[in-house]
This record gives structure tokens, sequence and C-alpha cells, in this order.
């Protein structure tokens, strides 16, 4: 065909597009072809080339998708037949397409349009997207997180209004697109808006590594286990709703304690001084404190040159680590995992703490973390996947929990940051064992990240489908294309020059690869770049004094 861009019955037609399709007549069928290679060839010289011969050596590597019935309109995967030597090729036109795509229905919802026509709607099967795992990957500004609200929302518009879908948003960019579909709870907001992930639900090394960071003193640790296993069992023995033999507590059992009790013992210990060394009844308390305020109690200081008081047995033996672990109890910053105590005579705090997480009676769940220290953000995260993944474990088929009677979808935004081997062990295990059983007990996972290259290979292996926005690294342009069928590799080609919002679509949700415009999301969320408008329009310099305020007011 001379001319690559002809005009068919009004419409304008891209001829040999990476990712677009071809038509090959053979009979009673028309096969359908994705282009995955266009190229002149190289085996004449630029000197001995005439424009015929450019003409002439003009090729498109195809790969065979199926098959169109010329009778019933109806496409198929696979072909009967392979094309002949110099059987002509055709581009498709729009009611070509229309019958190889198959429209919104009870099992499918829109995800946008076909880069090469833009009628032409492509739709992802809701069941296999979820359920399968899916990935959406894309360089910085590629579109992920328009593309993630956009799906959401289809979804929901499309019927799926009662799913358990939990969007997990370090940076807070959702809540304005979802607000009208999703509860969204915040760190920092209040009452039943705020984010709640509380501290006793994870083991004891995690709990100080919220709450002291760093590496806390040795023998600090080992008292602080030691004391929360005690505490936990005390607890299981008095918890009206809790049947757990309580001899069979530790440290790491997700069950209800008093940590500032435990930061108030340790710390008075490290401070305690006494008449007679080994006599508790002497010791020199000058002022008990308060362990609910955070108040050390205070003691006489251990007199000179082996005059009493002494010091304590324990005395300075916990180093700065009590004084750290209340500094960090205090951090407003942190009062997120302070919430909800447990009762023991109430009832069990977790399940209101994982309907919450899980939206009520909204069909989205935004969990946004952003404000929280980075690594803070990641273990209360890995706390979420790791309770929603066991309480998907143990539901059963028929009953009313989570997983395989009602399935649940985690977004995860940024899941590099969680799944890969950097990451803080307990996340790790957590993200890596949904990725690899999810699908087994009903928790699927949309992975969305910026850098594929540092997911770990079976992570990305287990997602069914894979939306590749535009990359523009060359180490994650392989990852993608290793992990693309070998059918599509070709199209992966194009991946660093697709354009913002454009993607290619592979894999379980999707009738055959597709090169297309994700729909814009309405409302967008809050992922717009800044703009430099002000730098022309607004002479006056900036007040940061409200911002303070609202600062200084989260230390109240
Ligand atoms: N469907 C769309 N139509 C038009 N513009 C879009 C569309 N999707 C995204 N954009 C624009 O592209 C820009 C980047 O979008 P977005 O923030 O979603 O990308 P991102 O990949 O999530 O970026 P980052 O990794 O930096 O968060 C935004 O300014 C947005 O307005």
């Amino acid at each position: 065909m001379a001319g690559t861009s002809p005009i068919y019955r009004g419409n304008l037609h891209s001829i040999g597009q990476v990712g677009s399709l071809v038509r090959i007549p053979q009979g009673l069928v028309d096969l359908v072809a994705t282009v995955n290679k266009v190229s002149i060839t190289e085996s004449v010289t630029d000197s001995e080339m005439t424009a015929a011969q450019i003409d002439d050596e003009r090729g498109l590597r195809v790969e065979l998708i199926g098959q169109i019935d010329r009778g019933t309109e109806q496409f198929q995967r696979g072909v009967g037949s392979y094309p002949g030597l110099n059987d002509p090729v055709h581009f498709t036109t729009s009611s070509d397409l229309k019958s190889i795509f198959p429209l919104s229905d009870g099992e499918r919802f829109r995800a946008g349009c076909l880069s090469v026509d833009e009628d032409i709607p492509v739709t992802l099967n809701a069941e296999q997207l979820v359920v399968q795992h899916a990935a959406i990957v894309g360089s910085t500004g590629s579109g992920k997180t328009s593309a993630v609200s956009s799906l959401l929302q289809n979804f929901v518009k499309e019927g799926w209004n009662a799913s358990n879908i939990i969007v997990i948003d370090p940076h807070g960019e959702y809540a304005t697109a979802l607000e009208d579909i999703a509860s969204v709870l915040s760190v920092f907001a209040d009452g039943d808006a705020q984010l709640r992930v509380p501290y006793w639900a994870l083991p004891a090394e995690e709990i100080l590594e919220i709450f002291v960071g760093g590496q806390p003193n040795k023998t600090f640790q080992n008292r602080f286990e030691e004391l929360i296993t005690e505490a936990r069992g005390d607890f299981a023995k008095e918890a009206e709703w809790l049947d757990i033999d309580p001899t069979a507590v530790s440290s790491e059992t997700p069950i209800p304690f008093d940590i500032r009790s435990i930061w108030h013992k340790i710390d008075a210990e490290n401070r305690e001084t006494r008449q007679v060394t080994d006599d508790p009844e002497t010791a020199c308390q000058t002022d008990p404190g308060d362990a609910g305020d955070l108040e050390p109690a205070q003691y006489e200081p251990y007199g000179p040159a082996g005059q009493p008081p002494n010091k304590g047995p324990k005395y300075n033996h916990y180093g700065n680590s009590p004084e750290h672990l209340r500094l960090g109890l205090l951090d407003p910053q942190l009062r997120f995992f302070q919430r909800p105590l447990g009762d023991p005579t109430g009832e069990d705090p977790l399940v209101e703490v994982t309907k919450g997480w899980l939206g009520g009676e909204k069909p989205i769940s935004v969990l946004d973390f952003s404000g929280v220290p980075n690594q803070t953000a990641d273990i209360a995260i890995g706390v979420v996947l790791d309770l929603l993944f066991e309480l998907a474990l143990r539901s059963d088929a028929d009953g009313r929990g989570i997983g395989r009677p009602s399935p649940v979808l985690v977004v995860l935004e940024e899941a590099h940051r969680y799944l890969s081997d950097s990451a803080d062990g307990l996340t790790r295990d957590a993200a890596n064992r949904i990725a690899r059983e999810g699908r087994k007990y009903g928790v699927g996972l949309l992975a969305v990240t910026q850098r594929p290259k540092e997911l770990p290979a079976t992570a990305l292996a287990q997602c069914g489908t894979l939306i590749s926005l535009r990359l523009t690294n060359s180490e994650d342009q392989g990852t993608i294309k290793a992990a693309l069928p070998d059918t599509v590799t070709g199209i992966a080609d194009v991946l660093p020059s697709l354009r913002t919002h454009e993607a290619i679509i592979s894999g379980e949700a999707v009738e055959l690869p597709v090169r297309a415009f994700l729909d814009k999301p309405n409302p967008w969320p809050e992922a717009e770049d800044p703009s430099l408008e002000p730098w022309r329009s607004n002479p006056e310099a900036p007040d940061v004094e409200d911002v303070l305020t609202s600062w200084r007011d989260i230390y109240q």
C-alpha cells in the first residue's frame, strides 16, 4: 500500500503502528494478527536503493492471534489455518475491531479505548483482574495513579458496588478521586475517619522498631519482650471475648496490653535507687510518676562513694532506650498506633478495626498513610496486609468472612517498597505471601510501581494481567519484556514511546494484548503536577504562618 495513513469511510487509519491489528482473508474467515515489528530490509545498501525497492522491502512482522468468521462476525482466539505466500494483508476497520473486542457486560468493565481507534472500547474481565492479580507499571508521570483511579471508578460504576477494595495510599493521592465511592481513613483524621493500626497486633520486635527505632539496647529489648509476654498472658486470662490458653501466649501473639505501663515499669527499674540494694522495700522513690501520662517515677540520686541510697539492681541497665520509647509514645505521627486499646470486658477491638480497613458499607477503602515516616508506614502497611491475609485464610468459603466468601482486592501503590528484599521483614513477608498465595484464598493484588525491576521475579510472575504504561528506564523495560508472553514482546519495544495514559494491556483480563488509552478519571486524583503560574502572576512573598500553625496543631 502506498502511504501509511489512508482515509477509509471518513476515518484515518494508521498502517503499521506497532500494536495495531491487521486482517488476512482466508476463505470463510479473516485471520487477525497484531503488528509486532515494522522494518525496512537491511539487505540493500543506501546507494543501491531505488524508491521502488524501498517500497518493496517494507515489512511488517505480525503475530497471528485469532480469526473472525465472515458469516457470524464472531471472533475466536487461535487460528485454524495459516496465510499463504503473497496473500493480501488488510488494515482492520472499526467493524472488524468491534467483533474482536468485547463490550462491558456483567463480567467485563471498561478500562479505556484502543489507541488506533478511540471508538472501540477496551474492557477488562473483572474476575480475572481481581483474583489472578495484576500489575500497573510505568515511569513517574506516565499516569499510574490516574489509571488506578479511573479503573476503580469504572469498576464501581459498572455494578461491582459491594466490593472489598483496599487502596494502600502512602502519599494521600486517592481521596479526591475516590471519595464518593470510598471510605477514606487517614492517620491524622479524627473520629471514625482515623486510620487505626493497634501496636499490640504486632510482635515485640516491630513495636520497638516503631517507637524506639534504630537498635534498642539488647537488655532493654529482652526485658520488654518478657514484660509483654506476661502482660499479653494476663489479658488473655481476664478477657471474656478471648478463648486462648494464656500459657500459649508469646511476645508475638496479637493480644492487647498496655505499653505505657510497661514503659513505666522498665523506666523505673532504670532509675531506681534503694537504701539496701537487694531489698525492694527500701526503694527511694520521691514521685511515683504516671504511666498513662508518660510521667516517669523519680528517685533520690544515689549517694557518693558507696553511701546510700545505692543504685537499684537494674540501675541504668537499659541506657537511653526507655526515654526513646517515651518520646516515641508521645510522637503525634505515631498516635494512630495507640488506638484502640483493648478492653477485657468489651468486644474484640480487631473486629471494628478490620471493618474500618474494609470500608464498611463502601465498596472501596482508602488507607492514607501520608505524613507518617516511611519506615513506620511500611510496618503499619505490613500489619494491615498480614491481618487481612490471615483473616482470609481462616474464613470458611460459605461463611461471612473475607477471601473465598467475598474476595478482597489490595491495591498496593509503590509495591516495590513492600515486596522487594530491602523491605521490612514483616511487611515483605506479608506482601509476598499475598502475591504467592493470595489467589487461593480470595485475596487479589493490584501492584502499582514505577520500578518493576525492583519487584521480585516471583511476584511479577504471579500477576495474571499486566498494564504497562510508558517506561523510560531500560532495566525496567527489560523486566517487563521478560514478563510479557512471547507473542507480544515485539509490542514491548514501544514502551518508552507510549503517551501519558497509553498502555499495553496483556494477560488474563483482556481478550488480546492491546495498546490502549486508559480513561481519564473523574474526579481526578491529587496527581496534577504543580504549576509554575504563581511564579509569574503572584508578586507577593509566600506566607507560611498558617501552615506552621496547622503543623504545630498535631503536636497538641
Ligand atoms: N487519562 C489521562 N488523560 C489525560 N491526562 C492524564 C491521564 N492520566 C494522567 N494524565 C496526566 O498525567 C500526569 C501524571 O499522571 P499520574 O500522576 O497519574 O502519573 P503517575 O505515573 O502516577 O506519576 P507518579 O509516579 O509521579 O505518581 C498528570 O498531570 C495527569 O494529569
